[in-house]
């Protein structure tokens, strides 16, 4: 398999020519960008922590896909359902298993009581993550951008040496803020605020986001299937489940976004949305989603958590039926 060196900083120098990433790092210091994996969240059958499965499953990101950077605890990896003692032994564990192969491990620490978020949020320090993400409440929503920003200043102060971004999902919070909003002024309230990561399909507000963030600002899009139009907008990284199984296909859109090459990454984008247009008609979700990487990667991540319910079997088996037929070959892998 061929090797590339080059992530989303090469997008930067189109016009300049190719810089080293360490070159890049000194002119624009965004900690995170590239493709990030939300993880799964691997139980026993019985609904426990199956914890052995961690290691493993770095190694299958950082070898087989070329993904150096996880969100753990997240939407995909059902950090709702868990407890939050089952939180700290999942952050802790990816965060050990994680040492010197990942470059980055965000823990998603949002929770319904701010109590529970700013516990999680010290802890993600104390177990050397690399960031923390927090979402909006989702059952007393905050209904001004001002009230969620004094939230998660309170948890963001909580972990006071962790770059902060913001996570903002509103189909799943319910929120009807508008991530800019949010965003504004954010830096000036918190002085580890890094970014956001943004899984909304409104790209104005994408696009707001990007224009009136800071330089050093991580932009991080969460919409996988129409990733390129987050990018023609000025995203600089990429957060999300399709990352678990085709992290090296989307290495692929971002090498040939960087070299100008739009026809080549419309047609991978393409590909990923007719292979979720697919999976749409068996109700695609983190349940189908879990046991589509359980049979893609060979890692056994068990069935998700009520009150999510296992799909069919066959059902994950025509999907990743579909994904061999799509992409018969590994696509681009990282160095
Ligand atoms: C709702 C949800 O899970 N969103 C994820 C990230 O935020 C995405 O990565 C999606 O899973 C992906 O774009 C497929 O729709
Ligand atoms: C998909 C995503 O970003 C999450 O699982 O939180």
């Amino acid at each position: 398999m061929k090797r590339i060196t080059s992530n989303f900083d090469t997008m930067s120098t189109l016009q300049t020519g190719p810089v080293s990433p360490t070159e890049m790092a000194s002119r624009l210091p965004v900690k995170l960008t590239g493709l990030v994996a939300a993880t799964f969240t691997p139980l026993t059958s019985e609904g426990e922590l199956d914890l052995s499965v961690i290691g493993p499953y770095v190694d299958y990101l950082t070898k087989r896909q070329g993904v150096r950077n996880i969100f753990v605890n997240g939407t995909t990896g059902e950090g709702m359902s868990l407890s939050v003692e089952e939180r700290k032994r999942t952050a802790e564990e990816w965060c050990l298993r994680a040492r010197g192969k990942m470059d980055n491990v965000i823990v998603h620490v949002g929770c319904l009581s701010i109590k529970d978020s700013k516990d999680l949020a010290h802890h993600a320090e104390t177990v050397g993550a690399d960031g923390i993400g927090v979402i909006s409440p989702s059952f007393f929503k905050p209904k001004t951008a001002d009230a969620l920003r004094s939230y998660l200043k309170e948890v963001a102060s909580a972990a006071p040496t962790l770059p902060f971004y913001y996570y903002h999902i509103p189909a799943l919070t319910g929120s009807n803020l508008l991530a800019s909003d949010v965003c504004k002024g954010l830096g000036a309230l918190i002085p580890t605020f890094s970014g956001v990561k943004f899984s909304g399909t409104d790209l104005m507000d994408f696009g707001q986001c990007v224009r009136h963030g800071q330089a050093d600002q991580a932009l991080l899009y969460g919409v996988d299937e129409q990733l390129l139009a987050a990018l023609a907008f000025g995203a600089n990284g990429a957060v999300g489940s399709l990352y678990n199984y085709l992290g090296s296909h989307f290495n692929k859109l971002l090498m040939a976004f960087a070299q100008g090459d739009l026809v080549g990454a419309r047609a991978l984008q393409f590909s990923v949305q007719d292979l979720l247009a697919f999976a749409s008609k068996y109700g695609f979700d983190v349940a189908l989603n879990k046991q589509l990487m359980s049979d893609l990667s060979g890692l056994s991540l068990g069935p998700p958590r009520l009150p999510l319910v296992p799909c069919r079997p066959e059902m994950a088996a025509a999907v990743a039926q579909k994904y061999h037929q799509i992409f018969p070959e590994p696509g681009e892998l990282l160095e």
